[in-house]
């Protein structure tokens, strides 16, 4: 477990931001919507339980905070392309929330008569947004807003002391609920990453599949240009079927893992490598000219027909080689006729003997 990837969304995957962003955004919808209503139906109880100078001031302010809340309907539209938009949308729903707030208790004057459905508004708030999947960092600065701002309203309402008995209670109640908060929002992060990653990992290899590939591949095609191009490498495995059948499926297995190793290792932490499909791997280099792809992809071709791999069965070693198909894209380039381009390069090398790199002319 990676505790970087619980604390902030740094080391998050641009993917996994977009996803985590969008699952975000319907979770706010939700949650605004679920406060329109319950704020502005919480004006029954009111006309119930208060005298009626005082009801005549509250429906007002519930209406207000009402209105205030749906601009964040369409807002939350916006929210699913970017985290500055998400991040505006929560402290705009905070400044509302505990404005609205600070207005309800106000309007009670006596503190110590206040009914307990209205001085429970800040936990329960904290409890609604446990719904949304944030790193510990960002739910950190919402509890700590919420904290301050219900630690300065009290003040200013009660003039409160730190060694009034009440205010530590209203202290440590926070921060329990906001540690409950902080623990089901990290447990909705954690099933969202585990979810992703099983769906775009190939299991065996751990290399991206062939579905994340093809999103990645529409990003590098998007931000390159003409001067800018990018490689499309694809690598497949010289008689596997051979190996599979001499030596066993594991050791095919095996053979796969090494090979995914040694991809990473030649193309860097820049390099887009997929398990493209059985025995067949895609590498994407953005920003990289056609001929220094070559000159990566016969690195590679090298390195494993050099590298044996040890059997796990017996102590025998096996050694495999790699025939590639390499092509030159840009931002106008069409995926499909690409991928097609690589295939018939890697099916030249195939018919020229297999163990070499052809490059699309
Ligand atoms: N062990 C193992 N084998 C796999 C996996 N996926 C695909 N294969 C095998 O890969 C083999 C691919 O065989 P072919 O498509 O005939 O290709 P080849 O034998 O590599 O021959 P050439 O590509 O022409 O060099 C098949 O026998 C598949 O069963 C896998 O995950 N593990």
């Amino acid at each position: 477990m990676d505790l970087k990837e619980y604390w902030s969304d740094r080391s998050h995957s641009r993917d996994f931001k977009l996803i985590r962003i969008g699952f975000v955004a319907v979770r706010f919808r939700w949650l605004v919507s679920l406060l329109i209503i319950g704020i502005a139906g919480w004006i029954a109880v009111d006309w119930w339980v208060l005298d009626s100078a005082h009801f005549k001031l509250l429906w007002k302010v519930r209406l207000m905070t009402g209105v205030m809340l749906t601009p964040l309907l369409p807002l939350s539209y916006l929210c699913k392309l970017n985290r500055r938009w998400m991040v505006l949308s929560l402290f705009a729903l905070l400044t509302v929330l505990l404005l609205f707030n600070l207005v309800s208790l106000w309007s009670f004057r006596d503190v110590a008569t206040m009914p307990t459905g209205y001085v429970a508004f800040p936990y329960f708030l904290l409890a609604l947004l446990a719904v949304l999947p944030l790193p510990i960092r960002s739910g950190l600065r919402v509890a700590i807003t919420i904290i301050a701002a219900v630690l300065a309203t009290d003040y200013w309402l009660d003039s409160h002391t730190l060694s009034n008995g009440k205010l530590i209670e209203r202290v440590w109640l926070l921060l329990c609920f906001s540690l409950a908060m902080l623990w089901v929002q990290t447990g909705q992060l954690r099933m969202l990453m585990d979810l992703y990653r099983e769906s775009t990992r190939d299991p065996l290899t751990r290399l991206m599949n062939r579905r994340l590939f093809m999103k990645q591949f529409a990003m590098v095609r998007h931000s390159s240009s003409e001067s800018q191009p990018y490689t499309l490498i694809l690598f497949d495995m010289d008689k596997f079927k051979h190996i599979n059948d001499a030596h066993g499926h594991l050791m095919g297995d095996e053979v796969l893992v090494s090979v995914a190793t040694t991809l990473v290792d030649i193309f860097g932490p820049d390099a887009i490598v997929a398990r493209y499909g059985g025995e067949e791997f895609a590498v994407l280099l953005p920003n990289t000219p056609l001929e220094r792809g070559v000159l990566q992809a016969e690195t590679l071709r090298l390195a494993v027909e050099s590298q044996p791999i040890d059997n796990p069965l017996d102590e025998s070693e096996v050694m495999v080689t790699i025939s590639a198909g390499a092509v030159k894209g840009h931002n106008n380039s069409n995926a499909a006729e690409l991928l097609q381009w690589a295939d018939d390069a890697l099916y030249k090398a195939k018919s020229q003997g297999r163990n070499c790199v052809v490059a699309h002319e």
